[in-house]
């Protein structure tokens, strides 16, 4: 393999014809006693230089120190609820910047609720039963397929046939083609994540213990800047199996759909993928000086409210059919604890004056690609606002390389953990259950040498799901084994999840001193969560006073 050894031009050595050279020469003559002396001075200059070095990089330190500054890693799986969290975080901290952004999410919020169509028309699909049963190794996002004990979808070919399907179809075709558009305005077309993103491999725990800086990540992959970390974050948006290519004609709608391939949609953040939507570009107010009314996007005959308002009849028709949701149940797609899920509030997503509210911003559903930074001054006590760094990672398989590099001076981590997901796989791979994938991922953190003497807070996420999930009688025992038969209710199941991420730390944790700080969490429940972030905060700031004295 042909290495890429940098080059240095070698000093050539200064020859007496050099002035300076000549004058840093001992004299010819010199005794011995002259020699002597000269050495010694050469060294005591050197002992006095070295100790300015020191004492320049001990003040770097104590700066570094008493710098109120904590750095936050949010770590877990693919839709654990990390960018929620940060979310929170903003909402909390910086609550104007958060209520700004709110109408860009608009877009979003709309492309979540298309493919929750989208979804739906492909269930009903009469070929879906077909490609169902044929396994082609591409899976779409998967957040509420829910795999049976065999590890496959079941199939419903003696299933409910939906005898408006047809008309459903008809109706909601321009979502097809809004899909498209909302997809164009939100990202850049012609990447797809192959192109920015290192190894595949998960190596990010092979790179902390051995961490050497640019030594196991690939120099030139366009995921990493100079220092090591990655580049510019980016967004991804996921792109369902049945979507079809950018700029595919508005063909016969089963033709479309079936050939369309699954691929994800990356929307780089350096791009500002919310300008589009910004409420500024969109609303110029008043319209009139006189009648003082409001000029908005509403009055833009291409915004894609109209399209979304023209099909909202159909589409509450559809979702409130009882025979699709016969289909749904028998093709076990439990859209309700899906990501992005707004189909219980079609008449008011769809509305032209429709504005995200916070609550709508915390459900929306976009994928992150790389690591985001965020920065709060958050005041503590009676100090003065210490700086929090944020960072929030994207926990896809292929995403977690891009970890490492923030090991090596980050102060805590919020581990978030959703323990609703037992009966779920992992979109990116569909033979990995996402409660094990949870379990793996967390032992490798707690287990890691490099963050010994991190701070960690679990968040058993999604608690509200699994509540759900258990009272529709999804059964725990199913699914892991291990559980016997205890019963399969709230306290019991939460229990067991705690004890069971507890004892992995416990055993594996280099670190025997360090308390595990364990929260039950919903993190788009904002009350409950706003309580929650106050108790972390404390926690790490303590763990930092304390990691501090230490050092
Ligand atoms: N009901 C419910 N939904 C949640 C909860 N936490 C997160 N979600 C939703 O789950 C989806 C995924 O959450 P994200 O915060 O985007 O997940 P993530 O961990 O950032 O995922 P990646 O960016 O892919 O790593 C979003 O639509 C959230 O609104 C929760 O506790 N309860
Ligand atoms: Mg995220």
């Amino acid at each position: 393999m042909p290495t890429n050894k940098l080059e240095y031009p070698i000093p050539r050595r200064r020859t007496l014809s050099d002035p300076l050279a000549a004058a840093l020469q001992p004299p010819a003559d010199e005794s011995p006693l002259a020699r002597e002396l000269r050495l010694k001075a050469e060294t005591d200059a050197k002992k006095v230089s070295d100790s300015i070095d020191d004492m320049i990089r001990q003040e770097r330190n104590d700066r570094k120190r008493s710098k109120p500054e904590v750095s936050v890693l949010l770590l877990g799986q693919s839709e654990s609820g990390k960018s929620t969290t940060l979310k929170q975080f903003q909402l909390l901290h910086s609550p104007s910047a958060f209520h700004a952004e709110r109408i860009a999410w608009r877009a979003v919020i709309y492309l979540n609720l298309v493919r929750s169509i989208r979804r739906i028309l492909d269930a009903l699909a009469p070929e879906s039963d077909a490609l169902d049963d044929h396994d082609d190794g591409d899976f779409p996002e998967t957040a509420s397929v829910i795999i049976s004990a065999s590890g496959r979808p079941p199939s419903a070919i003696l299933g409910t046939r939906v005898s408006n399907y047809d008309t459903y179809r008809r109706k909601l075709e321009p979502l097809v083609e809004l899909e498209e558009r909302l997809i164009h305005l939100l990202s850049s077309p012609e990447e797809d994540e192959a192109t920015h993103l290192g190894p595949t491999r998960t190596d990010w725990e092979l790179y902390a213990n051995l961490y050497k800086p640019n030594e196991n990540i690939p120099p030139h992959s366009p995921s990493y800047s100079l220092n090591g970390r990655p580049a510019p974050p980016a967004l991804v948006i996921p792109y369902s199996k049945h979507t079809p290519p950018i700029l595919s004609s508005r063909s016969s709608s089963s033709g479309s759909l079936a050939a369309s391939k699954g691929k994800e949609i990356v929307v780089h953040t350096s791009r500002n993928w919310k300008k589009p939507f910004a409420l500024g570009t969109k609303s110029k107010s008043p319209k009139s000086p006189l009648s003082g009314e409001i000029e908005g996007w509403w009055e833009d005959p291409n915004d894609p409210v109209h399209i979304l308002n023209a099909c909202a009849p159909a589409m509450l028709e559809m979702w409130r059919d009882v025979q699709v949701r016969m289909r749904l149940q028998e093709k076990r797609i439990r859209l309700e604890e899906s990501s992005g899920f707004y189909l219980d509030e079609i008449p008011r997503i769809t509305a032209k004056k429709y504005i995200p509210t916070d609550a709508d911003v915390l459900k929306a559903r976009l994928k992150t690609m790389g690591v985001v930074e965020h920065t709060f001054s958050i005041p503590s006590g009676s100090n003065r606002g210490v700086e929090w760094r944020i960072y929030d990672v994207g926990g896809a398989r292929n995403q977690r390389q891009a970890w490492a590099p923030y090991f090596e001076d980050v102060n805590a981590i919020i581990f978030l953990a959703p323990i609703s997901v037992f009966d779920q796989v992992l979109a990116e791979d569909q033979h990995v259950n996402r409660l094990e994938d949870s379990l793996i991922l967390w032992k490798q953190v707690v287990s890691n040498r490099l963050l010994g003497s991190v701070n960690i807070v679990l968040f058993l996420n999604k608690c509200d799901l699994l509540q759900a999930k258990l009272e529709a009688g999804v059964r725990l025992n199913q699914h892991m084994i291990s559980y016997g038969d205890r019963p399969n209710d709230y306290d019991s199941v939460s229990k067991y999840f705690r004890n069971k991420f507890g004892v992995i730390h416990q055993s594996f944790t280099p670190n025997k001193e360090r308390e595990l700080y364990i929260h039950f969490t919903a993190v788009t429940d904002t009350r409950r969560t706003a309580t929650i972030i106050s108790a972390v905060r404390d926690i790490i700031i303590k763990g930092n006073l304390r990691n501090m004295r230490l050092v």
